[in-house]
């Protein structure tokens, strides 16, 4: 086989911080590659040197047989989480965008269509080009990035943890076109922390530790998830019980009746002290949507939202304060970061005001409560005044997480808290969590991943179309039911 990215000895530093050492990687023609490595350790900087957005200190770089130009780095493609695409237009308008087909100034629509639809049924995609984005479920948004690249003809597709936000209906339908995309001969490269997709779906892999490549080889069959973290993290990952049962207290919060037009119907809930629940269901499940009015962000039509039993209206972040609840947002870009403020500003930013007296902040007791978190849950940071932005997307992901515990609250609601988050921290955060519900602290986590709940939770919600559908104890966590009632169907 061919390899149609090769890059040889590759070293970045930003500033004193030296992110990538002597690496080597290599991607086959036509295969699809995992690059694999804990939070912070390089992938991303790898990734954006090689397709030109950052510059290499040192190295080479070869794409298909020649040194890379600005021109075939074009050709290779970076579909990032957080996707590039206009919901109010329609497939093909954004496949064409910023290339429209035009003809002495007028668009030819027709023409556009004609070859979009072309190009998608030639790569056995079921997709109407003419549908409007904001009509496509999570799977078809990432299908139509990809196809993107591919009609600017990209001959490599790199791919950010695509199924980050997505079902495993949707993952299917992501996982048949890269199947696809590779047997036409396009070359993908999959970064993710989801070591069972990867096993799934990738020929090959690259494992990087701290800035360098520690080791890579084929998928075999015998290859397994636990010799993969192993290596990334350099050690045996110790594989503990999370679980504990412990007892627990008086209901904290309780939803009655909570109703919103199209968004969910009669939603009744209960969390005690010193308990996990889940909330999990399909895409459209209205969990996020349930909580975001439950915390004041939105609002909801009827119903009512108790705190220690007494009825509340939580309207301001003031309120949600005062009510002991702290609340972590899905997709960190959008809702969770301050992106001009730096690491220690975003992670203590609820308790700024506390730790400031007569107008002035208590540096000291700042800096002590960052480091604790930075040591508890592992958070990657060169220098804590540097700007959030500087940290890799796993690492932003445990200061958003370090910002919702930091206020010392009752009730935790945390939507996604995990994304993005590699399998060692993960565990360390699952461990936390379950460190602070032994001391009386409530946790609503809204996740849709089934481990999620199997490790965490004393109980699950499942949502079908904003409907609770079914509430399963701990002990009867499994993905089969969990499936069966979030698809529609009843338990027997
Ligand atoms: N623009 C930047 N300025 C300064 N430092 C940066 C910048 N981009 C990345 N870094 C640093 O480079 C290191 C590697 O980050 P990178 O994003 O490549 O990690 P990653 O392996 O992709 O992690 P994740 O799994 O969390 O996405 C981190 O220490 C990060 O803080």
């Amino acid at each position: 086989m061919t390899d149609v990215v090769k890059m040889r000895q590759i070293e970045k530093a930003f500033g004193a911080n030296v992110v990538l050492k002597r690496v080597d990687f290599a991607l086959e023609k036509g295969s699809i590659h995992a690059l694999l490595g804990e939070n912070g350790t390089g992938k991303t900087t790898l990734m954006n040197i090689l397709t030109g957005v950052y510059t290499k200190d040192q190295g080479d770089i070869e794409i298909d047989g020649a040194p890379a130009t600005p021109a075939s780095q074009q050709q290779i493609a970076f579909i990032h989480q957080e996707l590039s695409l206009v919901n109010d237009l329609a497939v093909y308008e954004n496949l064409y965008l910023g290339h429209e087909l035009k003809h002495y100034g007028v668009l030819r629509r027709k023409e556009m269509i004609t070859t979009a639809q072309a190009f998608v049924d030639r790569i056995g995609i079921e997709l109407d080009v003419t549908a409007m984005v904001r009509d496509l479920n999570a799977s078809y948004k990432q299908i139509t990035e990809i196809v993107r690249a591919l009609m600017r003809d990209a001959k490599v597709i790199i791919m950010d943890e695509p199924t980050t936000s997505l079902t495993d209906v949707e993952i299917n339908d992501v996982f048949k076109m890269m199947r696809s995309l590779r047997d036409q001969g396009v070359s993908l490269i999959f970064i993710s922390h989801k070591l069972n997709e990867v096993l799934e779906i990738c020929d090959t892999y690259t494992i990087m530790r701290d800035g360098v490549v520690v080791s890579s080889g084929q998928v075999t069959p015998e290859l397994t998830e636990v010799q993969l973290s192993n290596q990334m993290v350099g050690k045996e990952l110790a594989n503990s019980e999370i679980y504990q049962p412990r007892p627990l207290g008086k209901p904290v919060l309780t939803l009655k009746g909570l109703t919103k037009a199209r968004e969910f119907q009669n939603v009744d809930l209960v969390v005690h002290r010193g308990e996990i629940i889940g909330v999990t269901g399909l895409l459209g499940d209205g969990r996020s949507e349930l909580f975001s009015a439950v915390v004041g962000a939105t609002t909801f039509d009827a119903g009512q939202v108790l705190v220690n039993e007494r009825p509340v209206r939580i309207k301001t972040t003031a309120d949600i304060k005062r009510y002991g609840i702290a609340y972590l947002p899905k997709n960190r870009k959008e809702n969770g970061i301050v992106p001009d403020l730096n690491i220690e500003e975003n992670l203590a930013l609820p308790i700024l005001g506390r730790l400031s007296h007569g107008g002035l902040i208590n540096r000291g007791q700042l800096t002590a409560t960052v480091q604790r978190y930075v040591k508890q849950i592992n958070i990657k940071v060169a220098d804590v005044k540097d700007v959030i932005g500087s940290l890799s997307g796993g690492n932003q992901q445990k200061v958003l997480l370090a910002k919702a515990l930091c206020t010392d609250p009752s009730v935790v609601i945390l939507d996604n808290p995990t994304q993005g988050v590699d399998v060692g921290a993960k565990a360390e955060i699952y461990h936390q969590i379950m460190d602070l519900a032994k001391t009386g602290i409530s946790f609503v986590i809204l996740t849709s991943e089934i481990a999620e709940i199997q490790q965490l939770c004393d109980r699950v919600y499942v949502m079908t179309h904003g409907e609770v559908r079914a509430e399963l104890p701990h002990g009867a966590v499994n993905e089969r039911d969990i499936m069966l009632v979030a698809t529609g169907g009843k338990l027997d």
